[in-house]
């Protein structure tokens, strides 16, 4: 499996906005997380590999093949989560995925079979005949899921999977996606770095419609090393320390406050200690 991205441009307003500029990337097997602040492109990204837009520039194969010119063997290849919006609140789990397997063009038999299977897989087969408008957000986003998985995708995107989620449904529905992840293209669009960091093959970086960081998280952290730092400070030292550096995270205990800082060289005389880089480190670096 192959998904090749090749000097992909995309602009809005006539041109006068660039979403995305000379993007590049091959994405094999494995889960990629695409992580940028807000208008980095990613939605935009999505849309372009789901062949709901055209690049204006370049061009994206999928086995070699450009997928706008596959139709619908491609879309049979595909699953696709959107962000969250009005999902059928008066359809029940169960009929909104007979719905969508309609809509996918399932056949009767094979659709029932794959309809339980994956109630079974989200979890979800006790609550299948509740309306979703009754359903909590984690159930949501894994009914979507499951809907995304109808076709036994090759390449399954994922915009903003925990999105609106409370912590414990966030680590559930990651531990669900890296699950269903083998055999797969899985693309995770999101700006949350807890989502991507442990499941992630590689982690591609976005910024201002540029693709800045492709790598390994391993090798994303490496070039981190020695840059984060942790000081022991008083209340009284916080401001200089957050006018002066990137502040990552700031804990108090009963010996003052823990401020984590990413700097090279910190100008200052304060005791700081070297700590092992997190990918949050490398988010803010890039992107405070
Ligand atoms: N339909 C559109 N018309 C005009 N400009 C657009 C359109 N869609 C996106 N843009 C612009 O393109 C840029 C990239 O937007 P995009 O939605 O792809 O980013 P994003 O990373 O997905 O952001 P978010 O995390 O907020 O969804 C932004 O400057 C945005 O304002």
């Amino acid at each position: 499996m192959e998904l090749s991205i090749n000097n992909v441009t995309k602009r809005y307003n006539k041109g006068k906005t660039t979403a995305l500029s000379n993007y590049n990337a091959e994405l094999t097997s494995g889960i990629y997380g695409i992580l940028g602040p807000n208008g980095a492109g990613k939605s935009t990204l999505m849309n372009l590999i789901t062949d709901q837009l055209k690049p204006d520039e370049g061009e994206i194969l999928y086995q070699g093949q450009n997928i706008s010119r596959m139709g619908k063997s491609y879309r049979e290849r595909l699953g696709y989560m959107p962000q969250q919006q009005g999902i059928y609140q008066d359809f029940t789990g169960r009929r909104f995925l007979w719905y969508m397997a309609a809509l996918k063009g399932l056949p009767t038999a094979k659709a029932r079979e794959k309809i339980d299977e994956l109630l079974s897989i989200v979890n979800l087969s006790k609550d299948a005949d509740r309306k979703l408008g009754t359903y909590s957000g984690g159930m949501k986003q894994r009914i979507l899921i499951a809907q995304a998985l109808l076709n036994d995708p090759e390449l399954l995107i994922l915009d903003e999977p925990t999105a609106g989620l409370d912590p414990k449904e966030r680590i559930r529905i990651r531990n669900f996606i890296s699950t269903i992840a083998m055999n797969k293209i899985v693309i995770i669009a999101t700006h949350v770095v807890s989502d991507i960091e442990y499941i992630s093959k590689e982690v591609l970086l976005m910024k201002d419609g540029c693709l800045i960081v492709k790598d390994k998280p391993a090798n994303i952290l490496a070039k981190m090393e020695g840059n984060v730092r942790e000081v022991l400070i008083s209340e009284s030292e916080l401001p200089e320390i957050q006018s002066r550096y990137k502040v990552s995270n700031i804990t108090s205990d009963a010996d003052g406050i823990w401020v984590r800082i990413v700097d090279d060289k910190p100008q200052n005389k304060m005791n700081f200690r070297t700590v092992k880089p997190n990918l949050e480190d490398v988010y803010l670096s890039y992107f405070q």
